[in-house]
């Protein structure tokens, strides 16, 4: 593990001192991850597109005077888990919006005709309703969540997971990223972390890089994110991902992060986060996504053979046996794996519940990823 003086010294690196840096994480990946790359098969269920927060980057919200501003209906939830189902996907990821009810009448009105006047109940019934009658398991990124929201979703869902994006407060300010959000004060986002490693729940964070904030800051947020790890060891993977900037957003005319600065970025993650963290980055973000290999990355998250990514749709998915090429070709092979990962399914029922704990066992793949196994004495090896 590096110090954070050491990884703040690598703010600029390029050339020879950029391929050092990759080459020491790709290492550290090779001896905790093997050769095997890891994603989920999905589909994506954008269970509301209305949301209390205008974050300026955001196209997946719609403002509650567009008609398309809606829930989708249990009906709708259930046609894409099955359709899904049907083309093997085994992970049904609710992405959602934020208690938009909170401020908007419209909410207000769309969840009373579903019979509801909150959306994470609803959202807790619809992973049931996946659970239920289908054979997908739920994984939950509805953002930042109270310690007894969690809980109550717990039961209901595999993993859960919300990107803390900055720990820094300047994207809070005026004509910032997260101006006007309440739901992204990094204290709300590491309260959630804090209070997902309480309740034992297998969780998904990261970063969003490229929205305003300075190095040290992305530096700071992946030890937050490891301080919380090293108290609770809930945190099963870490998702770096970069910046797209969307036509009719605030931030459409700034920058996005480049190819270097994605690499450098996920080298320093790999080797500030304890390897026994999956790190994952998207492969749809950036056409040369094959170097992410190169920096560290073990893990490429969701990918879908039906849905389309609602948060960047302009961007699509790269086919399955394309990922699987790039993987190949740099001498690393592609495996599917469930929305929880080996390691946590593995624990005695610390993260799962009875229920979810038969389900899963009864459609574990055949790939387990090597850091995850089981000792023979039946111990856990990192
Ligand atoms: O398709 C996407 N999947 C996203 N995923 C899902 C991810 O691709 C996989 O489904 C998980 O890795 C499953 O373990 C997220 C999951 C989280 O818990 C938090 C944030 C994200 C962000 C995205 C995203 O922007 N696009
Ligand atoms: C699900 C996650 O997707 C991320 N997200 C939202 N909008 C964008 C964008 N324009 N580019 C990249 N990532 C984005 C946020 O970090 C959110 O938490
Ligand atoms: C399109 S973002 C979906 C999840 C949540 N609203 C967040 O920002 O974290
Ligand atoms: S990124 Fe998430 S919290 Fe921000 S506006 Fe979009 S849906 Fe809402």
């Amino acid at each position: 593990m590096i110090s954070i003086t050491e990884a703040i010294s690598y703010e600029f690196a390029t050339g020879p001192d950029l391929y050092a840096l990759c080459q020491q994480a790709a290492n550290t990946r090779d001896q905790a991850w093997g050769k095997a790359i890891s994603y989920s098969k999905k589909v994506f269920i954008p269970l509301t597109n209305m949301c209390r927060d205008t974050c300026g980057y955001c196209t997946f919200v719609q403002s509650p005077d567009s008609i398309h501003a809606n829930y989708m209906t249990p009906d709708q939830v259930l046609k894409t888990a099955q359709e899904g189902a049907a083309l093997d996907c085994k992970e049904a990821l609710f992405s959602l919006g934020e208690r938009p009810e909170l401020r908007y009448q419209k909410a207000r009105d769309k969840l009373a005709e579903l019979g509801y006047d909150n959306t994470l109940e609803y959202l807790h019934d619809q992973c049931a309703n996946v659970l239920d009658n289908s054979t997908l398991l739920p994984h939950v990124n509805a953002g930042a969540l109270t310690y007894d929201e969690l809980k109550r979703l717990k039961p209901v869902a595999a993993s859960m997971g919300m990107m803390l994006e900055n720990v820094t407060t300047d994207l809070l300010k005026q004509g910032q990223a997260h101006y006007a959000c309440p739901d992204k004060t990094p204290k709300r986002r590491l309260n959630t972390l804090e209070y997902a490693g309480r309740l034992d729940i297998a969780f998904t964070t990261g970063i969003l890089i490229g929205i305003g904030e300075s190095w040290e800051d992305r530096v700071r947020s992946l030890v937050a994110i490891r301080d919380r790890h090293l108290v609770y060891g809930h945190i099963q993977e870490v998702i770096i991902q970069n910046f797209r900037a969307k036509p009719g957003t605030q931030m459409a005319g700034c920058q996005e992060p480049d190819l270097d600065d994605m690499k450098r970025t996920i080298a320093v993650a790999r080797l500030i986060l304890p390897s026994d963290i999956s790190l994952q980055a998207p492969p749809n973000l950036e056409e040369e996504y094959g170097s992410y290999l190169h920096a560290g990355i073990n893990d490429w998250g969701g990918i879908s053979p039906l849905t389309k990514d609602f948060i960047n749709p302009e961007r699509a998915w790269p086919q399955i046996s394309s990922v699987a090429k790039a993987c190949e070709g740099l001498g690393y092979s592609l495996n599917e794996r469930l929305t929880i990962y080996p390691r946590f399914q593995q624990a005695q029922g610390k993260y799962l519940t009875e229920n979810l704990m038969q389900r899963v066992a009864s459609m574990s793949t055949p790939h387990a990823p090597s850091a995850y196994s089981l000792s023979a004495t039946g111990g856990l090896v990192a």
